[in-house]
């Protein structure tokens, strides 16, 4: 196995590819994640971003190409296994335990995540995530009484709750309103803040500009753009992909 030094991407695509018939949703990507990095994965609908997501948290397999965690490939493991080395996801159309509570939610990431946690500690360690992601005093709701900013937060905190050494936010601030997406905007913010590794898929683009070091921009499932923000958002590649989709 790779010896990971400070200088070793967290993670890394090497040609991914992903074909389904004869369409090929990702097609021969790579970039890097480095440690205390946030990576925006932007492009047009359907240019390829949650497929590579997918691909990344062992959703799906690649058709061909590889993906390192630390220099370690985790192309072929399980989704379960992936998520043990210390991949975390949230998902585009949330994916909560709605009969449960919100504590026994944020506590199966403890539990089945990269650092397990049993019993008080596990408690413990939800009760702190809850209380990051702004769930505090809401610990023993059911998750089908809460608003839909609030589930957000407990798939959130599910996901920081396994301790992840990357974190993959699926459009988390999708579907939030005005007042709502300031506050989800600041909440990643402060998990910028505190060097956390994040991978996030994004079409609010104020997110990206305030939220990310550096983007990779899909098209039809390649790589049209990889730099900052301002870079990407400058090029005429990029602004023809998107003002292409708009004609359509
Ligand atoms: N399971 C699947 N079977 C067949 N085709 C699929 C499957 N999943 C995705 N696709 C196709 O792959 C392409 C990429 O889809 P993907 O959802 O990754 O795009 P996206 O960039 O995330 O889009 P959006 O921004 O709309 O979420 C699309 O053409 C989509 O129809």
């Amino acid at each position: 196995m790779a010896v990971p030094s400070s200088s070793t991407p967290v993670l890394s695509l090497r040609g991914a590819t992903k074909r389904f018939g004869g369409l090929v949703a990702v097609n021969n990507l790579d970039f890097d994640v480095m440690e205390h990095q946030v990576m925006g994965l932007i492009g047009p609908n359907g240019s390829g971003k949650s497929t590579t997501l997918n691909l990344i948290s062992g959703a799906l397999r690649p058709s061909a190409g590889s993906i390192l965690l630390r220099g370690a490939p985790i192309t072929h493991l399980r989704a379960h296994a992936i998520a043990r080395r210390g991949v975390a996801r949230t998902f585009q159309l949330v994916r909560v335990l709605p009969s449960m509570t919100v504590l026994e939610n944020i506590r199966a990431g403890a539990v089945f995540g990269h650092r397990r946690r049993w019993g008080h500690e596990a408690d413990a360690f939800a009760t702190q995530m809850a209380e990051k992601v702004g769930l505090a005093g809401k610990l023993a709701m059911r998750v089908s009484q809460l608003t839909y900013i609030d589930t957000k937060r407990v798939e959130l905190a599910r996901a920081l709750a396994s301790e992840p050494r990357v974190l993959l936010l699926d459009e988390w601030l999708a579907g939030l309103n005005p007042t709502e997406l300031g506050e989800g905007i600041a909440l990643v913010r402060r998990l910028r803040d505190e060097g956390r590794t994040i991978l996030l898929v994004e079409h609010v683009m104020d997110a990206i500009r305030s939220l990310c070091d550096a983007c990779v921009v899909m098209a039809a499932g390649a790589k049209i753009a990889e730099g900052t923000p301002d870079e990407v958002l400058s090029d005429p590649e990029v602004i023809r992909a998107y003002l292409g989709e708009e004609d359509a």
